[in-house]
C-alpha cells in the first residue's frame, strides 16, 4: 500500500480557524497556512475571500490539505446583510449578484484553460447570461425532519423536533426553517414552522439520523411560476403509519394555502440511506394531481414529483434559449435532419428546437423511464411532431442504432453532473456529428470531456455561463463544438 505523504502544519480531523485568500471553481475558498516550514495550501468548499472560517481537515496530504466548513465567523467585506434565514444551501447569499458572477465566470473560464488546454478561452467566451430572478427563482425543495436541532447560541446540538435543512457540516443535527431563505416561494417557508408543529403535535417521532429511526423524514413541494400551484410529497417510515391520518394533512395544507394546492403524495420510504424515495418504497397519491403543469417559451410542460425538471424555470427559458440558439445558427443541418437530443430528461430542449425547425426528427433518450413517458405526453400536448423519445442509457441505444453512424449533423447533450461515461463519449465522436451543442451544469466534467472531443477533431467554437442557480457555487455552461 502507497504510504500516505505527511505535512508539518495539519492532521486529519484537527478544526482550523483560517482566513480565505482566494477562490477557486465549484465555492472552493483558499487558505493559506504558513509557519516556519513554509506555506501550505487548504481548501475550504463555499466560502470566498475576506471571510474567516472553522473548518475541519478531512483530507490531507503533502501539498494540500481539503477541509469540511464548520461555520463562517466573520463575514467577508463584501457581504452585506440579507432579511433571509440562512441555510447551507444559499452559502453565497450576502455577496452581491456582481460579485457572485464575476467569481463564477473567472473561476469556470479558468477550469478550461486548465482542464478543457483550451488555452484561448477567453476569445470564445461569449455570454454571461443572469437569472432573470435573483432571489426566490427555486421550484422544488426538500426538507428533512430531525430529532436532533442545533442551538446556535450554545453552538452545541439539542434533543428537538426540527423540519428545515441540516445544519451546515452536522450530517446528524437539523435546524428549523423558521422563514423565508430566499431560494423558494416566500409564503410557504414561511408557514413551514406551522407545518412543523402540525407533525410534532401527533406525538409521531421525526428522523433520528445517528439511530435512524423516526416516522417523519422528508417534506418535498414543487411549484409551478406558470400556476403558482403547490405539489406536496411527505415521507415517513411505515411503521407507524396507521397512527397518522394523511387525508387530515391534506386538509391542513389545503387550510394554510388554499386552491395551490395541487396535490399530497405519500412516499414510504424505510430504508436508511438519506434519501427522498426509496427504491423499495412506495408513492401514493392522497389527495388532488400528482402533477403540475409549468411553462417553458410558451410550451407547457407536466411535471411528475419523480422527473427531472430545471430547478430555476425562467433561467431554463435563458439557458433553453441558448440552446436553440447555438443550434439552430446552421439551420440547415436541422431542418430536414434528424437531431440527437441525448440526455433529454422531458424533453424540453428537444421540443424547443423542434417547434423553431423545419421538418426535423429529434430523437430523445434518457434512463428515466418516468422522465421520457413526460416527454411523449409533453411532445402530445404542445402538438410538437417530429419528436421520437426512448428511455434507454445513451451508450446501449448507440450500439442499438448503427444507423446514425455519418448521418447526424447536430446533437445536442445535457448529461448529469458526472459528465459523459468516457465510453459513451467514444460512441458519440464515432457518430461523427458536425455539431455538438453541450450543455452542462458541472463544467468540471465537461472541461475533461472538452479535452477528448478536441482531440477528436472537435473545436469548441464559443461557450456562454447561465447562472442558473444564484448564491451557490454552481453554474451551467453552454458549449458550441464544430468539425
Ligand atoms: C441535466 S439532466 C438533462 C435534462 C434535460 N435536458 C432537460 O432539460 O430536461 C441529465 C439527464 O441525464 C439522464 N441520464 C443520466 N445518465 C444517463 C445515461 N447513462 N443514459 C441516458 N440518460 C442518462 C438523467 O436521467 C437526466 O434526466
Amino acid at each position: 500500500m502507497p504510504r500516505r505523504e505527511r505535512n508539518k502544519f495539519v492532521k486529519r480531523g484537527q478544526i482550523i480557524e483560517i482566513l480565505i485568500e482566494d477562490y477557486a471553481f465549484g465555492g472552493k475558498g483558499i487558505g493559506r497556512i504558513r509557519n516556519e516550514h513554509g506555506e501550505f495550501v487548504v481548501f475550504v468548499p463555499n466560502t470566498l475571500p475576506g471571510q474567516w472560517v472553522k473548518a475541519q481537515v478531512k483530507k490531507s496530504s503533502k501539498k494540500y490539505a481539503e477541509c469540511k466548513l464548520l461555520d463562517v465567523l466573520k463575514l467577508s467585506e463584501d457581504e452585506i446583510e440579507m432579511p433571509y434565514q440562512d441555510i447551507p444551501g444559499a452559502p453565497y447569499i450576502q455577496l452581491p449578484i456582481e460579485k457572485q458572477h464575476e467569481y463564477k465566470k473567472q473561476s469556470t473560464l479558468e477550469l478550461f484553460k486548465r482542464i478543457g488546454k483550451v488555452a484561448d478561452i477567453e476569445d470564445k467566451f461569449d455570454e454571461f447570461v443572469s437569472s432573470p430572478n435573483t432571489f426566490h427563482y427555486r421550484n422544488k425543495m426538500e426538507y428533512g425532519f430531525s430529532a436532533i436541532g442545533y442551538d446556535r447560541t450554545l453552538k452545541t446540538d439539542v434533543d428537538e423536533f426540527t423540519l428545515g435543512f441540516k445544519r451546515r457540516g452536522l450530517w446528524w443535527c437539523g435546524e428549523n426553517l423558521n422563514k423565508d431563505s430566499g431560494l423558494f416561494d416566500a409564503d410557504v417557508e414561511n408557514q413551514l414552522k406551522n407545518i412543523k408543529v402540525y407533525c410534532e403535535n401527533t406525538g409521531l417521532a421525526p428522523w433520528h439520523a445517528p439511530r435512524k429511526e423516526g416516522f417523519f423524514r422528508y417534506f418535498v413541494i414543487r411549484k409551478s411560476y406558470k400556476t403558482n400551484r403547490l405539489l406536496f410529497n411527505l415521507v415517513t417510515t411505515s411503521h407507524d403509519l396507521p397512527k397518522f391520518d394523511l387525508d387530515k394533512f391534506a386538509q391542513y395544507l389545503v387550510e394554510l394555502f388554499g386552491s395551490r394546492v395541487a396535490g399530497l403524495l405519500h412516499t414510504i420510504n424505510d430504508e436508511i440511506g438519506d434519501r427522498t424515495i426509496a427504491t423499495t418504497g412506495s408513492i401514493d397519491l392522497v389527495y388532488g394531481d400528482d402533477k403540475i403543469v409549468e411553462e417553458l417559451l410558451g410550451l407547457n410542460f407536466e411535471i411528475s414529483m419523480k422527473s427531472f425538471f430545471q430547478t430555476n424555470p425562467k433561467c431554463a427559458e435563458k439557458l433553453y434559449s441558448k440552446v436553440a440558439d447555438y443550434a439552430l445558427e446552421k439551420k440547415e443541418s436541422i431542418d430536414n435532419s434528424v437531431v440527437l437530443d441525448l440526455f433529454c430528461g422531458t424533453g424540453t430542449i428537444g421540443q424547443i428546437v423542434a417547434s423553431r425547425a423545419e421538418n426535423a426528427k429529434i430523437i430523445g433518450v434518457d434512463i428515466v423511464v418516468s422522465a421520457i413517458e413526460d416527454a411523449k405526453e409533453n411532445a402530445k400536448r404542445n402538438v410538437i411532431k417530429g419528436l421520437e423519445f426512448y428511455a434507454a442509457d445513451v451508450g446501449k441505444f448507440l450500439n442499438e442504432h448503427p444507423e446514425y453512424k455519418d448521418s447526424i449533423g447536430t446533437i445536442i447533450l445535457d448529461p448529469a453532473r458526472a459528465g459523459i461515461a468516457p465510453k459513451t463519449l467514444k460512441k458519440i465522436i464515432n457518430l461523427n456529428a458536425e455539431r455538438l451543442v453541450y450543455v452542462s451544469c458541472n463544467p468540471a466534467t465537461q472541461a475533461r470531456d472538452t479535452e477528448q472531443l478536441m482531440l477528436a477533431g472537435y473545436q469548441l467554437k464559443k461557450l456562454s455561463l447561465v447562472d442558473q442557480f444564484p448564491h451557490t457555487a454552481h453554474i451551467e455552461t453552454v458549449v458550441l463544438f464544430e468539425k
